[in-house]
């Protein structure tokens, strides 16, 4: 379903800014596989995310999706195939729009847009049952503008509105980080539904490692633009937050010794 394959990403090559962000990434998606990403800070995780989303173009490898090379699509011709949602609440969604005029947006999505935002009855209660999933009364609320929302609500609009379409891909980019407990348990089981539910393929970058572990049925940690483990099904369930913390340790360790080597 997705593929990347011996991918690289160097930001300013050549200059003193040189950040090699992605060093020859292979990874394989299978139809409705759910990953989780963790990794230290600049591993190379939202770089992923962003070649996957055509925001940014590997320097070498490809991207393919369902089979079709989109390595050189850029990130709105890839809309169709591709929802993701940020870490900030205030980005997947429009706070000037009512529920129903972001709803009606969403549907749009990749496809040529007109300029009328107005919504008709049929649509109107396709918007209302698919809010309904939430749980959150907001189909009560659909004239409702989105800037007066919480961040919870809003971050849970901004996943139905990513998978309102029917993308074959879902990114996640630390989407529940800026949310509360409570509302980060919702909108995390919210995704676990609305993933399961249209068998999504999904790639989520978190910083909680027991999230990580509990989320999805594969995970992978990224170092120094890598994949330096990948955890299948089977391997991942019987991981601990420790024995992730464990693997890190042995990176760093690794680290230190080949310094010490170089000295
Ligand atoms: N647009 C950009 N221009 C220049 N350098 C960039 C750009 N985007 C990312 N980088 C660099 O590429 C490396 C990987 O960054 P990336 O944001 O992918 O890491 P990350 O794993 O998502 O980190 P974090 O957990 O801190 O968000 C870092 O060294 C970062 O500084």
């Amino acid at each position: 379903m997705l593929e990347l394959t011996d991918i690289h990403k160097t930001f300013f090559p050549n200059t003193v800014n040189e950040r090699r962000a992605l060093v020859g990434i292979d990874l394989h998606l299978a139809p409705g596989d759910f990953v989780t990403v963790i990794g230290s800070n600049g591993a190379g995780k939202s770089t992923v995310l962003n070649t996957v989303a055509g925001k940014l173009t590997p320097d070498t490898g490809t991207v393919r999706i369902d089979d079709k090379d989109v390595t050189g699509l850029k990130d709105f011709q890839r809309a169709e195939f591709v929802g993701r949602v940020f870490q900030d609440p205030m980005a997947g969604t429009s706070p000037n729009l009512t529920i129903e005029q972001n709803m009606s947006l969403a549907g749009r999505r990749g496809k040529t847009r007109g300029l009328s935002l107005s919504v008709g009855k049929a649509r109107r209660e396709e918007y209302h049952e698919a809010l309904k999933v939430l749980e959150l009364g907001l189909e009560n609320r659909m004239k409702t503008k989105v800037g007066l929302l919480s961040g919870g609500q809003r971050q849970a609009l901004s996943l139905l509105m990513a998978t309102f379409s029917g993308p074959k891909i879902l990114l996640l980019d630390e989407h529940t980080a800026a949310l509360d407990p409570q509302r980060a348990a919702l909108v995390t089981e919210l995704t676990q539904k609305v993933v399961a539910d249209q068998n999504l393929t999904t790639l989520m970058v978190t910083h909680n490692m027991a999230q990580a572990l509990e989320v999805g049925n594969r995970l992978i940690m990224m170092h120094e633009g890598r994949i330096i483990l990948d955890l299948h099904e089977e391997e991942k369930r019987g991981k601990t937050v420790e024995d992730l913390l464990g693997e890190f340790a042995k990176i760093k360790g690794a680290e230190l010794d080949d310094k010490a080597l170089l000295q």
